[in-house]
């Protein structure tokens, strides 16, 4: 046996000899331990023939794991460990394990390995695809049956650093339009893992110019109009892809600072960093709309663009239906993404202004200031200079520097009184003042005019 193999047979967290029949692995498994890459947490993928959901519960309450059952009609069962390995027993389709793996994707997801007998089944050459590092549909129909294989098949490329064969990649183009029919939740997935992809900024254009994202994605199409800037050296489209590849680079500059933050999840699911990239796919979508030819320079201008570019990508991600807290996060980083910039124009930044990105990003800033930084890298031509970027670096250590200092008095200043002390102090009234005042003592007290409470009140009486 394969020593690849051998060592996911020991990952398996049960005896196969118990499970009663033949049991085979399939898919990501197989091929991504033929491939020698490591996948955590570990999703196994099994297949028999006979009655599985019963007998995978039963092992379930053996392995004291949770369990689901994720299609009733084709008995596809789902078991989570505590370990976070997910095992997932799927009746076989067809006469035997040849059919079944016949109606998959791609030859190298569906290449099964017997784990009881030990035996390798690779029908369509799936091994002869790995060594060539080639992704190859098995046939045009399966992906007509699931169109969201289209898309699946750049994501795996871009995980891979698979080239598409060129038949299958026809394929795709003649059928791209089919994957309006997918649902939007199975679509968004797939988007996520791609742009988080190492090579996922070629492989989503790639798709965009397949025609996949047509019906998706339709305000990108668009930006194509818009060529070089007095912003942008690149055409619009080719800076907004050129930012999603640079927000690794931004973020290797500060790898331990932003690590943690963007490896965080927001409610719905997603990583910060998958929703950084959204934010540089989407952060100047409102552009083509918005830009007006200037007659004295004859450039194109686009002001005012950001909040419009921040409804539009509300709307975007309510078509692909991530959650609010998602929506928010992808729209703000929109919305605010010039402000560093803004920022390192008007050097050093005032306090003031370093206290208000604060306080309008909130638990947002590492990541804006990482789409921002990788907005700037890439607009690195003959327009802007390496002294803007080096300044754009060190504004982006600065801020982070107060973001990560507790008690920072720009990133996180000490209440000097709450709402309810300055209702009973001033004698006011529940009502938008208490907030107004407020703000106005939490800027006195980041600029240095105010310092304790006394002062504090003090100027909420003048503000009166
Ligand atoms: N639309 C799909 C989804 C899955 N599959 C088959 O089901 C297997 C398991 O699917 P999944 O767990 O989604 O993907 P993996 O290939 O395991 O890879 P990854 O986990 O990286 O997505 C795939 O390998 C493939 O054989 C398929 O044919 N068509």
């Amino acid at each position: 046996m394969m020593p690849q193999l051998n060592s996911l047979l020991d990952a398996i967290p049960f005896d196969p000899a118990d499970w009663p029949g033949s049991l085979a692995l399939v898919g990501g498994s197989v091929r991504d331990a033929l491939l020698n890459r490591t996948r955590v947490p570990l999703d196994l993928d099994f297949v028999c023939p006979g009655p599985v959901a019963e007998r995978a519960r039963l092992l379930a309450r053996r392995l004291g794991a949770g369990f689901a059952v994720l299609d009733a009609e084709r008995e596809i069962v789902r078991l989570v460990l505590d370990s976070g390995i997910t095992l997932d027993f799927a009746r076989q389709q067809g006469a035997d394990l040849v059919s079944d793996l016949a109606r998959r994707d791609y030859t190298v997801n569906a290449i099964a390995w017997d784990v009881r007998a030990g035996e390798l089944s690779d029908p369509f050459d799936g091994r002869g695809d790995l060594t060539r590092r080639t992704l190859r549909a098995i046939a045009e129909a399966n992906l007509v049956d699931d169109p969201l294989r289209l898309l699946r098949g750049y994501r795996l490329a871009a995980q891979l650093d698979f080239a598409i064969e060129p038949g299958t990649r026809a394929w795709i183009g003649l059928h791209a339009h089919r994957l309006a029919a997918v649902s939007a939740e199975r679509v968004r997935e797939e988007l996520c893992a791609l742009i988080c992809a190492p090579t996922g900024a070629d492989a989503l254009l790639a798709a965009y110019r397949d025609g996949l994202l047509a019906d998706w994605l339709p305000e990108i199409a668009p930006m194509e109009a818009i060529g070089p800037s007095g912003y942008h050296h690149l055409p619009l489209i080719e800076h907004t892809f050129e930012v999603i590849r640079q927000v690794d680079g931004a973020m290797a500059d500060f790898a331990e600072q932003v690590r943690a933050d963007m490896d965080r999840q927001v409610t719905g699911g997603h990583s910060v960093r998958t929703l950084v990239k959204l934010g540089a796919l989407l952060h100047d979508i409102a552009k083509p709309p918005t830009s007006k030819l200037d007659p004295a320079s004859g450039r194109m201008s686009f002001i005012g663009h950001e909040s419009l570019g921040a409804n539009m990508t509300r709307q975007i991600l309510q078509r692909l239906k991530f959650s609010r807290d998602e929506e928010r996060w992808v729209a703000a980083l929109v919305q605010h993404h010039l402000r560093p910039g803004q920022l390192a124009a008007h050097w050093p930044p005032s306090n003031r202004a370093v206290y208000r990105l604060c306080r309008d990003l909130g638990q947002m800033l590492p990541a804006l200031l990482m789409l921002a930084l990788a907005d700037r890298r890439s607009t690195l031509g003959p327009q802007v200079g390496k002294d803007d970027l080096v300044r754009a670096v060190e504004l982006t250590g600065r801020l982070l520097g107060h973001y990560h200092t507790p008690g920072d008095p720009l990133a996180h200043p000490r209440i000097l009184i709450d709402g309810n002390g300055l209702m009973a102090e001033l004698d006011l009234k529940p009502g938008p003042r208490v907030g107004q005042l407020l703000a106005a003592i939490q800027e006195a007290q980041a600029t240095g005019e105010v310092t304790g409470r006394e002062e504090a009140l003090a100027l909420a009486r003048t503000l009166l």
